[in-house]
């Protein structure tokens, strides 16, 4: 049987001041699956990532998404994807506490007056306590160590209850434990067919978590099962030197 697609990529490139960083990009995330965005600095993951999630309009190309069966538009299906940014991108001093954080998930939830019920609440506070935090809902975001500040954005994409998840290096700086109980929920998601997309650097631990990878460099050089297309031959195009373009002009 043919795996299901959850997101379709048709020759994207996307640029920043007309200087294209992703060229002629296609590739499918295969639902229910666990796959690694893996790639140098500036090969252009998180912009594949932002392009997805809508906050970059591409150059060309098209990106379908499939919840359920049928090929939607982003707007029709945004509720529908969670998105956990790279933690150093976000402002942590903004004044709100873990619990208004992870209530944030549940907005596209929310019915007429656009204010958390009981069972909002109820859910934000079970996803602190699968996040090992629960202690933490009325702690100021401001006063959280990296690795909690990682673990409340989990808490709040799952709260979200979305079918797709993209976590743009979940893991950067984060301890071993806190490791495997990001990597234990991500799986968690997977056996119930939900999408998962991470971007990650730790080329060590790829066979260990993932399904599936996706090699870039300003394009999708490779991708497939983990266990066939991760190669050393297929990392050592993806990161040599004078692919990354991009990385050698600034310096
Ligand atoms: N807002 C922006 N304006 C202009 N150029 C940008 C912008 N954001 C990213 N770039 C450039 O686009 C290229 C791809 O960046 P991107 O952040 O997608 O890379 P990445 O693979 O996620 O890198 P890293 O592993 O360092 O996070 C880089 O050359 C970067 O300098």
């Amino acid at each position: 049987m043919e795996e299901q697609k959850a997101i379709d990529i048709h020759q994207l490139t996307v640029a920043y001041d007309a200087k294209p960083v992703l060229w002629n990009t296609s590739v499918a995330f295969k639902k229910g699956k666990l796959t690694a965005i893996v790639g140098p600095n500036g090969a252009g993951k998180s912009t594949l990532i932002k392009t997805i999630l809508d906050f970059i309009k591409p150059v060309t190309g098209q990106i379908e998404y499939f919840v359920g069966k049928q090929s939607s538009e982003y707007k029709e299906i945004k509720n529908h994807i969670a998105y956990v940014p790279q933690n150093s991108t976000v402002d942590w001093d903004f004044p709100a506490t873990v619990l208004d954080v992870v209530l944030m998930g549940r907005y596209g939830h929310l019915g007429w007056f656009k204010r958390p019920r009981k069972k909002d609440k109820d859910i934000a506070k079970e996803m602190l306590v699968k996040v090992g935090m629960p202690s933490f809902s009325n702690r100021q975001i401001s006063q959280l160590s990296g690795g909690q500040r990682q673990r409340v954005f989990l808490a709040r994409a799952l709260a979200q209850e979305a079918e797709i998840y993209m976590l743009d290096e979940p893991l950067a700086g984060v301890d071993m434990k806190t490791e495997h109980i990001i990597m234990d929920l991500l799986k968690e998601l997977t056996k119930k067919n939900k999408t998962v997309i991470v971007v990650h650097h730790d080329l060590q631990t790829v066979e260990e978590y993932f399904d599936e990878v996706i090699f870039i460099n300003q394009e999708v050089l490779n991708s497939g099962p983990v266990s066939s297309v991760f190669t050393k031959a297929n990392i050592e195009e993806t990161y040599r030197q004078d692919r990354n373009l991009g990385e050698e002009e600034d310096t």
